[in-house]
């Protein structure tokens, strides 16, 4: 059994189906008490969910579904009209991730798409009938974060005003992307320094509007 399929299996075993924040408690005991795993968490998630409370996006995406922690963590504040959408590029993630958000009741508001994000950007606009985003989470590889956040301009996804959050600026670590948002002039970025999820070491969420 692989971790994710066990903390999905304690989730399952210990959360309340139907209930998000309990689904998210449960995943955090777990991160703490028995296996580390790399959701945002519940340190760094009090920040996120700042964010998008401060953002209320109608339409959002996510890059690194996961197991599916933070697509919860975020739909559960965002009102049923709302748009969000996941990528994951590795299926096993994303199987785990459909059930944990099925047990969330959650699935009629995430839409999953499983897939390589450089694959999966340039065909938004057009296969899933998105315009701009107005909040972004990239939380998938650290060495694809500029990749991902160029196309995502390329493509005139942004608009003046989106709010892309980036995960794990200090641990694994994402400095080319923080270089890039901070420097190239298209975004107003901050650092917000926080903890790496389940531990004391630190780490941190970029928060950079795009000035369009
Ligand atoms: O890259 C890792 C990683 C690297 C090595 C071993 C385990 C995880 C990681 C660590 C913490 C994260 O919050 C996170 O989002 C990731 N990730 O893969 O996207
Ligand atoms: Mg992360």
């Amino acid at each position: 059994m692989s971790k994710e399929q066990r903390v999905l299996r304690y989730v399952q075993q210990n959360a309340s189906r139907g209930d998000p924040d309990s689904v998210l408690a449960a995943v955090d005991k777990f991160g703490w008490e028995t296996e580390w795993a790399m959701n945002v968490g519940d340190v760094k998630g009090l920040i996120l969910d700042r964010f998008v409370k401060e953002t209320a996006p109608q339409t959002m995406l996510e890059l690194g579904t996961y197991m599916g922690y933070s697509a919860i963590r975020v739909v559960r504040l965002l009102p049923e009209t709302a748009k969000f959408l996941t990528v994951e590029f590795n299926p096993e993630n994303a199987a785990i991730a459909n059930e944990m958000i099925a047990f969330a009741g959650l699935q009629n508001r995430i839409i999953q798409i499983t897939s390589d994000s450089a694959d999966v950007i340039p065909q938004l606009k057009k296969k899933y009938d998105v315009d701009t985003f107005d909040m972004v989470f990239i939380d998938h590889w650290k060495d694809v974060y500029v990749r991902d956040i160029k196309l995502l301009e390329t493509n005139n996804l942004l608009r003046k005003g989106t709010v892309v959050v980036a995960d794990n600026i200090i641990n694994p670590g994402a400095p080319e992307y923080a270089d890039y948002v901070r420097t190239c002039g298209k975004y107003d970025s901050t650092f917000h320094e926080s903890n790496f999820e389940y531990s004391d070491d630190i780490d941190g969420l970029e928060k950079s509007v795009y000035r369009g």
